[in-house]
């Protein structure tokens, strides 16, 4: 196969520093899913190459030249690895998009994203420096106290493919930041950037331990992880189900964790609205954006009945533009879904909810001119019911599903009819509405008039089946402190709780 200008690295595991041979020496193929053919393989971590990271990792926190760093030397090798990502950043972009799919465009705004996330976590690395000792003051004279923030240790960070080095750079960037040790466990279906960014490390001379890498299958790789009693925290992005499971071996031994998990996210139209191709255009966005295989996709419309068919039919006309093609291919707005298991459960949603009785508007298929490769055309679904799963379920996939509604209540009760919580649009010129909105809708993640923009310095999480805690912003950071209180009893006079022996 002719992959244009860009070369597939093999790689071993990353761990202290150095390229290590799995112990068992086995590798995972890398299927393109524009292609379906075989374009390189991955390194299979099992447990026992787990044991041997978590050791690296915990040298590296007894090593000064990790353990004792401040945060303006930690910012030092963040701001490098942001340096190096934009140095390579047509090559990785390039390789994430040969791995997972994603179109080209997409793959190198990402890029600019991860480099933009290692740099502010630098900033933020400096700024502990001042806030490591905090006194607080009890206005007591005979006690002096102050908090701590410290490293929380080791953290295994596990990760989804469909943004594979932005995800993973939500959670290393801060842990490094922090001054954590960190094993980073990408998902098989898409690890290449993120064995590069063992590269990256490597050559800026992160100290050995720092940051592992070990990429490998989620129940050989990720468990070992999750279990392991020298791993003191997990954070999580992915699946609900592997949430279910992650959480319940954390809990074995009492690990915190957070999860980043699914969505079934509502964007509510109103017919207020002043431009109509605005909110068209940021449904599409909020729907079909890397295929639809977004946490925060909107793929709930909510569309105010008496502008529906009319926006609808300005859907149909934008949704003729979308170009589909091979990732690489220049303009593509719409590449492959990431692999055959998820192409088919993409397929299987459509057509349950045919089966139940909703109309495909449009799309619901693999393109024609494409001939191989894991393609679905953008699919809109209406006449659906909120019994329906296409409602309920979270399908990863270039599909939205359409209701409309006559009054505020009942969009709003619309929008939160779900198990999920993450993210949430709204499209109206009425802020006082918009306002409204923002109290009643049960999501961590609140859009107006656009649908998916995201900021580094804003936290990231949602609530419900969509997880807890938070990444990104200072948020993302206090996730990999530890919390210490020290408290100083300054008097020279006994405490007195007692009788003391020599006042009897
Ligand atoms: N909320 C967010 O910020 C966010 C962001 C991106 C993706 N997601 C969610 O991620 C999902 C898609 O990603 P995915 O298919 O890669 O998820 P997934 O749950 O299949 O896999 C995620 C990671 O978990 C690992 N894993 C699997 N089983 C494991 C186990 N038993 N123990 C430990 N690790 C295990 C995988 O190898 C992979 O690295 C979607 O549901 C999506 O909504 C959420
Ligand atoms: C905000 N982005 C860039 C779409 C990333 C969302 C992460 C979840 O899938
Ligand atoms: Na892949």
């Amino acid at each position: 196969m002719a992959i244009p200008n860009v070369r597939i690295p093999s790689r071993q595991l990353y761990i202290d520093g150095e390229w290590r041979e799995p112990v068992k020496k086995n590798r995972i193929p890398i299927i393109s899913p524009a292609t379906e053919e075989i374009i390189g393989e991955i390194p299979a971590a099992t447990e026992e190459d787990v044991d041997i990271a978590v050791e690296a990792a915990r040298r590296a926190l007894a090593r000064d030249d990790w353990g004792s760093t401040t945060g303006a030397q930690r910012a030092k090798y963040l701001r490098a690895i942001a340096a190096k990502i934009l140095e390579r950043k047509s090559e990785l972009a390039k390789l994430e998009s040969l791995d997972c799919g994603k179109t080209l465009f997409e793959a190198a705004w990402d890029m600019d994203d991860v480099a933009a996330s290692f740099e502010y976590y630098a900033d933020l690395a400096e700024a502990l420096d001042s806030k490591r000792k905090t006194p607080v003051d009890l206005h007591l004279d005979s006690f002096k106290t102050y908090v701590l923030r410290e490293p929380l240790g080791v953290v295994g960070l596990i990760t989804p493919w469909n943004y594979p080095l932005l995800m993973a750079t939500w959670k290393v960037a801060p842990a490094l930041a922090a001054g954590c040790a960190a094993i980073l466990k990408p998902s098989e279906l898409a690890s290449i950037t993120c064995l590069e960014l063992g590269e990256i490390c490597r050559e800026v001379g992160l100290p050995p331990g720092a940051l592992n890498i070990l990429t490998g299958l989620g129940p050989e790789a990720g468990a070992p992880l999750v279990s392991h009693p020298h791993v003191d925290k997990i954070a999580f992005t992915g699946s609900g189900a592997t949430g279910v499971k992650i959480m319940t071996a954390a809990a074995q031994l009492v690990k915190p964790v957070t999860l980043e998990l699914g969505g079934k996210s509502p964007i509510v139209v109103f017919d207020d609205i002043d431009n109509l191709d605005l909110a068209v255009e940021w449904t599409l966005f909020g729907c079909f954006a890397n295929a639809g295989q977004v946490c925060s996709a909107t793929s709930r419309l909510i569309l105010q009945e008496s502008i529906a068919s009319e926006f609808l039919e300005r859907l149909l006309l934008w949704i003729k533009n979308i170009k589909i093609s091979d990732p690489l291919e220049e303009d593509c707005k719409l590449g492959p879904i990431v692999s055959s298991g998820q192409y088919e459960k993409v397929l299987k949603f459509i057509s349950k909810a045919k089966d139940e009785g909703a109309t495909i508007l449009c799309g619901g298929e693999r393109p024609q001119h494409m001939k191989k490769g894991y393609y679905v055309q953008p699919t809109i679904i209406t006449d659906v019911n909120t019994s329906m799963e296409i409602w309920k379920e979270e399908v990863f996939g270039p599909v939205l599903c359409v209701k409309t509604f006559k009054t505020e209540e009942e969009a709003i009760e619309l929008a939160n009819d779900t198990k999920y919580g993450l993210a949430s649009a709204i499209m109206s010129k009425d802020v006082e509405r918009c306002e409204r909105f923002t109290k009643a809708f049960q999501t961590g993640i609140i859009w107006f008039n656009c649908s998916q923009p995201t900021f580094t310095q804003l936290p990231w999480g949602g609530r419900k089946r969509s997880g807890f805690g938070r990444d990104l912003g200072e948020w993302g950071l206090e996730n990999y402190l530890n919390i210490k209180q020290v408290t100083q009893y300054t008097s020279v006079e006994p405490w007195a709780f007692y009788k003391s022996p020599s006042k009897v």
